[in-house]
């Protein structure tokens, strides 16, 4: 039987800056895994790029996906949804590839429900006041928004204690090195190696 590939999930209070830490982890050359583009209602940003990013659809469309069950998880966040389609994510986990969701917390915990064995990360800012500004100097939300990211981000925070493991974001490479140290670990868990051997240990027997 191949071996099926592990699935890590990055969440994260907006603006704590996980996207700037994956694209430093699939920037690098020791990365091998895949990352999963989610689907969105909200509006491109400049800079962004529809498929790459995320696939930008209208509300109907992200309804009639919901509707047909091609989501593994969604969420509704500051008036869009946000949501990982399911298709890709089976089709590398089954090739034997390691999948990488970043999504916010609601969206996690659905997905820590459905697939357990999991890798659940935590990005976390090294203080609130540094969260605001890392928000306010991304100049891509106007004040209201940023006020309603903060709102949210205090009761994301509180969420941490539902993952496996918190990484700081200080220094962009620091966080970046932290996330794969952990996957490099993940890998060598007695829970992913040992259904192997009980196969190997199984013919044994017989
Ligand atoms: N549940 C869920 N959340 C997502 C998904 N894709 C992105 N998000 C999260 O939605 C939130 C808002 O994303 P976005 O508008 O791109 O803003 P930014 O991540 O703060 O730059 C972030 O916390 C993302 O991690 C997804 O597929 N599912
Ligand atoms: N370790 C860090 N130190 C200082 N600024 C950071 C750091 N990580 C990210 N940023 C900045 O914070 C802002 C938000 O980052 P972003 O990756 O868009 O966050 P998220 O995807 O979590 O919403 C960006 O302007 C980014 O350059």
């Amino acid at each position: 039987m191949a071996k099926q590939g592990m699935l890590i999930v990055l969440s994260g209070p907006s603006g704590v800056g996980k996207g700037t830490v994956r694209k430093e982890i699939f920037d690098s050359d020791d990365n091998d895994f895949q990352y999963s583009v989610s689907m969105t209602t909200r509006q491109m940003r400049p800079g962004e790029v529809d498929g790459k990013d995320y696939y930008f659809v209208s509300k109907e469309e992200f309804e009639d996906e919901i509707k047909s069950g091609g989501m593994l998880e969604y969420a509704k966040y500051v008036d869009n949804y946000y949501g990982t389609p399911l298709k890709y994510i089976k089709q590398s986990l089954a090739a034997g590839k390691d999948v990488f969701l970043e999504i916010e917390v609601n969206g996690a915990m659905q997905v820590r429900e459905k697939m357990p064995d999991g890798v659940f990360i935590f990005l976390t800012p090294p203080d609130l006041m540094e969260l605001k500004h890392r928000i306010i100097g991304r100049g891509t939300d106007d004040m209201s928004v940023i006020n309603k990211r903060m709102a949210k981000a205090v009761d994301e925070i509180k969420m941490m204690r539902n993952y496996d493991y918190a990484v700081i974001n200080d220094e962009v490479p620091l966080a970046a090195e932290r996330i794969k140290a952990i996957i490099r670990s993940e890998r060598f868990s007695v829970k992913r190696v040992m259904p192997e051997y009980e196969e190997m240990l199984g013919d044994a027997e017989s």
